[in-house]
């Protein structure tokens, strides 16, 4: 029997006309049977023609709920950790580690790239400065990190690039001397001006692409909240500019259920559009901005619009990372580092295993810049 390899969802749909498309680039493999499947590495999943062609129930007005729910499926840890590990899936994550390599045993290459460039930091922040963890609200990160990135941004400008909102990303990063931009880059502020180390000063606004929208996020918000209330264990979270629907904590059996109340809220809002990332829906305004175009639109802000000067470095875990590591491969500046463990199609041209390699390759940068000589 045929089957596909499908990799960690990669869910892009509007809420009016679903487009699932799980199978990316390099991640639709025809197999000879079943048996095969078995050699798939640590992060892959495998499915069925047969099961991917019941995905396309068309239930509920059109919509593809099955697939929605075998996508959070196949980005279950519990699906993950069932994986049989093989002697054919250790060579599939070797290849991937030889495309992806580990940064910090790539560093002094990495450096030499940076040349005399000007570095820039970017820094998603849940998964890659902070470990995930059930409660959203206690994703703290640890002290040792806070103080890495601390003296990250004395060494470099440094940006946090996060789907919260800036408020909350804040509460938890609390450094008053970096640019954040948060809701997916839809709030941009740069360093507070008169920072005190005792009171927080306000961040002085750069840019809110989506600042019409605010109402609609609060609307949506409101609604998911009612309509979301009978399912155990849901989280939802307003960003302000965007909104998010945590499923973590739901349990499998209720999924379909939690698809049903998200699209019947959604299907109300044709400008919003619906994706998905960590055990998590985001509901997002469907305006061409991202990450990416909240990258671009900092270095711009630095100065670095049209230079060729500069050497943007960004680190994420999420899929919506993707936007900003595809933005540096296409202006060939720079690079992306991806945090993760399992094999993921990815533009970014390295990997970090977790937030603690995370910290030990900020802080051989602040050793390697401290140990530059000043001009
Ligand atoms: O862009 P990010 O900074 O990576 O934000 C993306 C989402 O992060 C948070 O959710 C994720 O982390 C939680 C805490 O570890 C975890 O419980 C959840 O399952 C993850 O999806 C945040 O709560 C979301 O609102 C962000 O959209």
């Amino acid at each position: 029997m045929v089957s596909f390899v499908v990799e960690k969802p990669q869910i892009m749909s509007s809420s009016q006309n679903v487009v699932v498309s799980e199978t990316t680039r390099s991640s639709i493999i025809p197999k000879m049977n079943d048996s095969s499947s078995q050699k798939l590495p640590p992060g892959f999943i495998s499915i069925s023609k047969k099961k991917l062609l019941k995905n396309i129930d068309i239930i509920n007005g059109g919509q593809r709920i099955n697939a929605w729910v075998d996508s959070m499926r196949a980005s279950s840890p519990t699906h993950l950790k069932s994986l049989p590990s093989s002697l054919a899936s250790q060579q599939q994550l070797n290849s991937w580690i030889m495309q992806h390599p580990s940064a910090l045993e790539m560093f002094e290459q990495i450096m030499e790239a940076s040349g005399e460039k000007q570095i820039v930091m970017f820094l998603d922040y849940d998964g890659t400065l902070s470990p995930i963890v059930d409660n959203p609200d206690r994703a703290f990160m640890s002290s040792k990190m806070r103080r890495t990135v601390k003296k990250l941004a004395k060494c470099f400008p440094t940006a946090i690039v996060t789907g919260r909102c800036i408020d909350k990303v804040y509460n938890f990063v609390k450094l008053a001397e970096l640019y954040y931009a948060g809701s997916h880059g839809m709030d941009i502020k740069g360093p507070a001006k008169g920072f005190s180390r005792h009171k927080r000063v306000k961040q002085s606004l750069l840019y809110q692409p989506a600042s019409d929208y605010v109402p609609m996020i609060d609307e949506v918000y409101r609604q998911l909240l009612e309509k979301t209330k009978s399912t155990p264990g849901v989280k939802v979270e307003n960003h302000k500019f965007c909104t998010s629907v945590h499923f973590r904590c739901v349990d499998e059996k209720k999924w379909s259920e939690l698809v049903l109340q998200v699209r019947s809220v959604l299907k109300e809002y044709p400008t919003l559009k619906l994706t998905q990332g960590r055990k998590v829906f985001e509901i997002r305004p469907m305006i061409e901005w991202d990450k990416g175009k909240a990258l671009e639109f900092l270095l711009e802000s630095l100065g670095f619009g049209n230079s060729n000067n500069v050497f943007p470095i960004y680190i994420g875990d999420d899929r919506t990372d993707e936007d900003a590591f595809k933005v540096l491969r296409d202006r060939g500046e720079g690079f992306g580092i991806l945090v993760s463990k399992f094999p993921k199609d990815t533009d970014a041209s390295y990997s970090l295993k977790d937030p603690s390699e995370v910290m030990d390759f900020l802080r051989r940068l602040v050793e390697w810049k401290q140990m530059q000589p000043r001009i």
